[in-house]
C-alpha cells in the first residue's frame, strides 16, 4: 500500500532574512496539495529547497526511504525556452536514462500519448523556442509527467495558461496523482482554481505554514482580507466549491 511522503525542512533564508520557519509536510499518496500566499511568502523559495535547489536541503522520505533529487519532478516558475530540440524530443528528456542511440518505439508512443491528452500532439515536430509561453509550459509540465516522479512540484504551473488550458492541466494533474500516487505540491496565485483542484491547501504567511487544510476551512473571508489585503466575496460553484471574487477594500491597509 502507497504511503505518506513525509517532507522535513529546515528554517529557510534568502539573504539575511528568514523566509520561513522550519516545518513538516505529509503528503498522502494521490494529493494534491496548493500551495498559497501573497507575494514574497516564500511559495518559491520552500519549492526549491524540497527541489534540492536551495542551500538548505528538505529531507524527503517516502517508506521509509530517503528520495532522489533525480526522482522530484520540479518546474520553476521562471521558464524560458531557447532550445531548438522539438517538444517530442523535449518530452523524452524526461526519460533520459532511459534513452539510448535507440529510442524505443514504447517510449515514443508514451510520449505522443501524453502529447495527446494534453492537446499537444500537432506541436510534437516544432522546436521548442518556437513555441508560446503557454504552449512551452505545458510541454514542460507534460516532460516532467513523463518522467514519472514520486513528488511533482510545481511552482505557478499555470501562469502562462489560457482558461481552458488551465483547467485541463490542472485536471490532468488529479488524474496524474490518482493514478500513479505520486503527488502534486503546487504553487498557485489563482484561489479559485486551488480550491477546486486541491484536495488541501496550505497557506504561507508570516514566515510559516499558516493554515493547512481544506480548501473550505482555509480560504476564509478572514485570512484573505488579513494576507491578500483584499474584501473577498465568496461565491459557490455548480460542485459546491468556492469561487473567490477579489474587491479592494479601502478599509484595507495600503501597499507597503
Ligand atoms: N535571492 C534572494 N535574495 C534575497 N532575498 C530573496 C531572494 N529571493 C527571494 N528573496 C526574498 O525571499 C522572500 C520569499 O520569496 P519567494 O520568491 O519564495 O516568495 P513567493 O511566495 O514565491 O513570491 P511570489 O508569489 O511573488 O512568487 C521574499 O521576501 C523575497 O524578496
Amino acid at each position: 500500500m502507497p504511503e505518506s511522503l513525509e517532507i522535513t525542512l529546515p528554517a529557510l533564508h534568502r539573504g539575511r532574512a528568514r523566509v520561513l520557519a522550519p516545518c513538516h509536510l505529509s503528503l498522502a499518496p494521490g494529493e494534491v496539495v496548493a500551495l498559497v500566499g501573497p507575494n514574497g511568502a516564500g511559495k518559491t523559495t520552500l519549492l526549491q529547497a524540497i527541489a534540492g535547489l536551495a542551500p538548505e536541503r528538505a529531507r524527503l522520505c517516502l517508506g521509509g526511504r530517503a528520495l532522489d533529487r533525480a526522482e522530484i519532478g520540479f518546474l520553476p516558475q521562471a521558464f524560458a525556452v531557447r532550445a531548438g530540440l522539438s517538444v517530442l524530443d523535449c518530452l523524452l528528456l524526461g526519460q533520459r536514462e532511459a534513452l539510448g542511440l535507440r529510442v524505443a518505439p514504447r517510449l515514443i508512443a508514451e510520449a505522443e500519448a501524453l502529447l495527446c491528452q494534453l492537446g499537444l500532439a500537432d506541436l510534437a515536430d516544432r522546436a521548442m523556442h518556437d513555441l508560446s509561453g503557454g504552449q512551452q509550459q505545458r510541454v514542460l509540465i507534460a516532460q516532467r509527467l513523463f518522467r514519472r516522479p514520486k513528488l511533482l512540484a510545481l511552482d505557478e504551473p499555470t501562469s502562462a495558461l489560457d482558461l481552458h488550458h488551465q483547467l485541463e492541466v490542472m485536471a490532468l494533474l488529479r488524474t496524474q496523482a490518482q493514478t500513479t500516487s505520486a503527488p502534486v505540491l503546487a504553487a498557485l496565485h489563482d484561489l479559485s482554481l486551488a480550491a477546486r483542484y486541491a484536495d488541501r491547501v496550505l497557506v504561507l504567511a508570516g514566515g510559516q505554514i499558516e493554515a493547512d487544510g481544506a480548501p473550505e476551512a482555509v480560504l476564509t473571508p478572514e485570512r484573505l482580507a488579513q494576507h491578500w489585503r483584499i474584501a473577498p466575496e465568496i461565491l459557490r460553484a455548480r460542485d459546491g466549491k468556492p469561487v473567490i471574487v477579489p474587491h479592494l477594500s479601502p478599509a484595507l491597509v495600503p501597499d507597503r
